[in-house]
């Protein structure tokens, strides 16, 4: 969701599909909260009556962030706390902070992170290895001093985001292997803090947008243009990309009483995409199939599948 977007937007307009008080007297952390998806699901919390704090590196966009946030929901907790999940130390001080702050720590919701698309060749081996730190590394950092600060005598619930890995990551098999990895990183702790009440599910988004996604593989040299996530569209069973808002939807559902027999699992939140390894099937036009939250104007949708037809890589268009 484009902060901009909500900045004096009717709270109504953003108003969730679950019951109001959902989350009411519950607070939590939302890695990656300024920005894109973590933005819509700490807006989607607040909606839903949690206090949220939010964290990321960058302490100019996380206090514009908080301050869009607390405008939309005086009546709730809003706070932020720069950290760079890659530094443990910094991640031990953010849950001591969130602590402090709120006396609680009911949710963590791990969507801090990223990459850059590059071929597997031109990967170097800091490279790799910085992509793994953050999206593993950090992730694991912020699950385990959750859990020892606060879940192990409390409870919990965390969901990790992630990324569609399935089948194989082309571009991205630094971020591929990291994803991967919290995937079964997110079995394992289910399995070991179900006895503390501790439920852990993983997201997986496919293509989302969101104001970094549209920049994400612009160095490829695209021949869609300017906004290469928003043209996988002609290319994903139900023909279009996924709103912020449809992750965010997700998230508060595996995070609500109605996920406590879910745990460890990955729900894909992609469009079918990940489903498309059947070389014998083509994919119909698509002229009703629902949308939900923040997505590319429809102009912008149909250029992308006029050039994806020009460049004769799909045969129909919208
Ligand atoms: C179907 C699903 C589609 C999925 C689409 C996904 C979309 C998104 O994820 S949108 C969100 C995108 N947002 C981000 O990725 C933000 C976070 N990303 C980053 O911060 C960087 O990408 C980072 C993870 C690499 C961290 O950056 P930083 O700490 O600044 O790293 P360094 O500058 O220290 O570099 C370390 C190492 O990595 C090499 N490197 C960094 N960027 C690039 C690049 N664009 N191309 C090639 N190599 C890069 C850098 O050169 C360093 O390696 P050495 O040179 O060997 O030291
Ligand atoms: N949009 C998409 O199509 C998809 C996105 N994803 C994943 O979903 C998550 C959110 O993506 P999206 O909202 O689109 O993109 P954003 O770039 O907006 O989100 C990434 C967030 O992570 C924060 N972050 C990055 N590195 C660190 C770090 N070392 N420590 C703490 N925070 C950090 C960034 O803030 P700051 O720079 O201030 O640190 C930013 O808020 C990411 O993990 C992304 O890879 C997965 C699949 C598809």
């Amino acid at each position: 969701m484009a902060q901009q977007a909500v900045e004096g937007a009717a709270r109504a307009q953003w108003a969730s599909v679950f019951r109001e008080d959902l989350f009411e007297g519950q607070a939590g952390l939302v890695t990656g909260g300024g920005t894109g998806i973590g933005f819509a699901i700490a807006f989607e919390l607040l909606t839903l009556g949690a206090d949220v704090l939010i964290t990321s590196r960058n302490e100019d966009r996380l206090a514009e962030a908080a301050a869009t946030l607390r405008k939309a929901f005086p009546e709730r907790k809003v706070e932020y706390f720069v950290c760079n999940i890659r530094d443990d130390k910094e991640v031990a001080a953010m849950i001591t902070n969130v602590l402090e702050r709120f006396g609680r720590l009911n949710f963590v919701v791990n969507c801090a992170g990223g990459q850059y698309p590059a071929p597997a060749s031109a990967i170097t081996n800091n490279g790799f290895r910085t992509v793994v730190d953050l999206n593993l590394n950090g992730t694991f950092a912020v699950c385990r001093e959750a859990f020892d600060q606060y879940m192990f005598d409390h409870g919990g619930n965390i969901v990790n985001i992630i990324a569609t890995y399935h089948n194989g990551f082309p571009m991205m098999a630094h971020t591929g292997a990291a994803r991967a990895a919290v995937a079964n990183l997110t079995e394992t702790l289910a399995l070991e803090w179900a006895a503390y009440g501790v439920r852990v599910n993983s997201v997986a988004p496919g293509n989302i947008y969101s104001e970094s996604s549209k920049l994400h593989y612009r160095t490829k040299g695209n021949f869609l243009g300017d906004d290469p996530i928003a043209a996988a569209a002609p290319f994903i069973p139900c023909k279009r990309i996924g709103s912020t808002q449809e992750v965010s939807g997700l998230v508060c559902f595996l995070l609500s009483p109605a996920a406590s027999y879910v745990t460890g699992v990955t729900a894909r939140i992609d469009g079918g995409a990940t489903l498309m390894s059947n070389a014998s099937y083509v994919l119909c036009d698509v002229d009703n199939y629902p949308k939900y939250g923040e997505l590319p104007p429809e102009e912008d949708t149909r250029a992308v599948f006029e050039a994806a037809a020009q460049a004769k890589l799909l045969e129909s268009k919208l």
